[in-house]
């Protein structure tokens, strides 16, 4: 088999969206998917660990790899620094696995021109008043920080047309599914085709 470059894909979605329940329930199910473990300077929440959700690092040493130019893309949201690191995607990319950032709108721009073949998805609660209560019902952050999450949700959600698909997420198996079907779909598009199995076309047009 020729070698084979996974696909990337961009996740993004307002804050209590699912996006995270998304992308956990997709690891799961499917070996050939990988998530992007972000650098972040906003503090842990309760039972996040540094290094599975993201790698909790200082504003002094952010800045520092922002400076040895070790990001593929950052940008600050809610106050916070947030980047994904080079280290952490193309690796994966190369063995053949499909990778995910988990990133905001500013980061998917970025994105989009450094990778033009990466593939936005965006995910959409079924209502503000759902939203809210998710954000709720998550149970891990203060009601201010909520507010001001609700605040920039509808700034983050209309930004829903630059992305390649859309999926509101109010049954999560449903959405779930939706997800899947991108991921697969995604994996027969022509340009993937022809990397994977391009010594089979040869032989079948006896090129
Ligand atoms: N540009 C960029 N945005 C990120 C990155 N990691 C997370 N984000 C975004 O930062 C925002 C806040 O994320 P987080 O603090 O985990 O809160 P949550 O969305 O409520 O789970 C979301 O819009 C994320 O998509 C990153 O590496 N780069
Ligand atoms: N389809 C859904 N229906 C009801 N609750 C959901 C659904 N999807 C996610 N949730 C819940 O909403 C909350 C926010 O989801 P989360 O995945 O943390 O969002 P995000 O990563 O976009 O901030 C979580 O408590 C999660 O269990």
């Amino acid at each position: 088999m020729d070698r084979h470059t996974g696909n990337l894909f961009i996740l993004s979605a307002p804050s209590g969206a699912g996006k995270s329940s998304l992308y956990k329930a997709l690891l799961k199910a499917d070996d050939k998917v990988r998530i992007s473990i972000s650098h972040t300077t906003r503090a842990p929440r309760k039972g996040e660990e540094h290094g599975r959700e993201y790698y909790f690092t200082e504003d002094e040493d952010f800045l520092d790899m922002i400076a040895e130019d070790a990001f593929f893309e950052h940008a600050q949201v809610f106050d916070n620094y947030y980047g994904t690191s080079k280290a952490s995607i193309f690796n994966m990319l190369e063995q053949g696995l499909d990778v995910i950032l988990e990133i905001d709108w500013q980061g998917a721009r970025q994105v989009r021109k450094l990778y033009p073949d990466a593939i936005g998805v965006f995910i959409l609660p079924p209502s503000l008043k759902a939203l809210e209560e998710r954000l709720h019902g998550r149970g891990t952050d203060s009601e201010e920080v909520i507010q001001r999450r609700m605040s920039k949700a509808v700034a983050e959600m209309s930004h829903y047309d630059e992305y390649d698909f859309v999926i509101v997420n109010d049954d999560f198996e449903t959405a779930l599914t939706q997800m899947q079907s991108i991921f697969t779909a995604m994996r027969s598009k022509n340009t993937v085709m022809k990397q994977k199995y391009g010594n089979l076309i040869n032989d079948l047009l006896s090129i």
